[in-house]
């Protein structure tokens, strides 16, 4: 195990943004997902060492994370700060107080793995965000960490890029090394990631981040701001997760077991790989993932109007 969180409580002017009992994580590529301020970014600082959770503990490869661990560890920023001078001084600045000879050559190398074709002399202000990210990654790799974090690294790189960095990583992740990556697409994370961790609201959530719904119990019903749901028993919980896979869309009233039944209307669609992921407006916002046939066989078009339909077991309390 890389890291084990103990009842960490974090935050920032005196309010907590993240409470996590409990979290272990394993070697190899592990995805933290969440809507926008979830606390993806606080927990990646809390695991590079950067801040001390101002409860409870973090241990890295079962001690108490410390400084002197800060350097086997390699962070990529979300929005990576370069200084002045060329790529390769950004990425040779790391090397300074490292042993070894050579440094512009390791400097080289560490840009050829991260797939860096500009012209390594090259100001790093002319950069693309894309080729920031590069430089940045090189910056980290070149210190040859054991861990690598890295905040939202898909989200500025053109298609090719982010394709050879889904590559690249879990590559990179083996032999007892571990990535961290945190991502808006749940579903890359799937695909990528050994691990995914979601977050809501800087809680772990049971679930997939998607349809993750605030409110309360009243018996066996749940009450968001929009809808009364039903749940199989009584429970009590301020959070409801509906996996997008449990959804069934349909165009009339469904004759079945499934007591969640909402009439609404598509707001968006979206294909990857073979799936398609529809937004619907149902008193609360819901996502659902149906296969490409059955949105076709459905005619799925925005402001279609829709019932969302899903089994009282499908909804997860916490
Ligand atoms: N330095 C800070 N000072 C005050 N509040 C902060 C600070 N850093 C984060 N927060 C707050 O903590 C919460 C979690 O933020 P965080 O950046 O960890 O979320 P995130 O999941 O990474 O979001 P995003 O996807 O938008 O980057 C937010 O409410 C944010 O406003």
């Amino acid at each position: 195990m890389v890291y084990r969180l103990e009842a960490v409580r974090h935050g920032y002017d005196g309010r907590t943004v993240l409470a996590i009992e409990r979290l272990e994580i394993v070697p190899g590529v592990t995805a933290l997902v969440g809507e926008n301020g979830a606390g993806k970014s606080t927990l990646l600082r809390l695991l590079a060492g950067i801040e001390a959770p101002r409860r409870g503990r973090v241990l890295f490869q079962g001690k108490p994370l410390t400084c002197a661990d800060r350097r086997r560890i390699g962070w990529v920023m979300q929005h990576p700060y370069l200084l002045r001078g060329s790529a390769l001084d950004n990425v040779m600045l790391g090397l300074r107080f490292r042993r070894g000879g050579d440094r512009r050559r390791r400097a080289l190398a560490a840009l050829e793995t991260v797939g860096f074709r500009a012209d390594p002399d090259r100001p790093a202000a002319m950069l693309s965000g894309g080729q920031r990210q590069q430089v940045a990654l090189a910056r980290c790799l070149v210190l040859e960490p054991e861990v690598l974090l890295l905040d939202e690294p898909f989200s500025h790189l053109d298609a090719a890029t982010q394709r050879w960095l889904e590559g690249w990583l879990p590559a990179w992740a083996v032999q007892g090394r571990a990535a961290v990556f945190s991502d808006h697409a749940a579903e890359r994370c799937r695909i990528l990631a050994r691990q995914v961790i979601a977050l809501s609201q800087g809680r772990l959530v049971p679930a997939p981040a998607a349809n993750v719904f605030r409110g309360r119990c009243e018996g066996n019903r749940f009450l968001t701001k929009g809808l009364a749901l039903w749940l199989p028993e009584p429970v009590t919980a301020t959070h409801v997760a509906i996996d997008p896979r449990d959804i069934v869309l349909s165009l009339r009233p469904l004759q079945s077991s499934m007591r969640n039944r909402f009439r609404g209307r598509v707001v968006a669609l979206a294909e990857t790989g073979g799936e398609v992921r529809v937004t619907v407006v149902a008193g609360e916002r819901f996502e659902a993932v149906v296969t490409l046939a059955s949105c076709r066989e459905m005619g799925l078009t925005p402001g279609q109007p829709v019932w969302v339909n899903f089994k009282s077991t499908a909804v997860r309390t916490f």
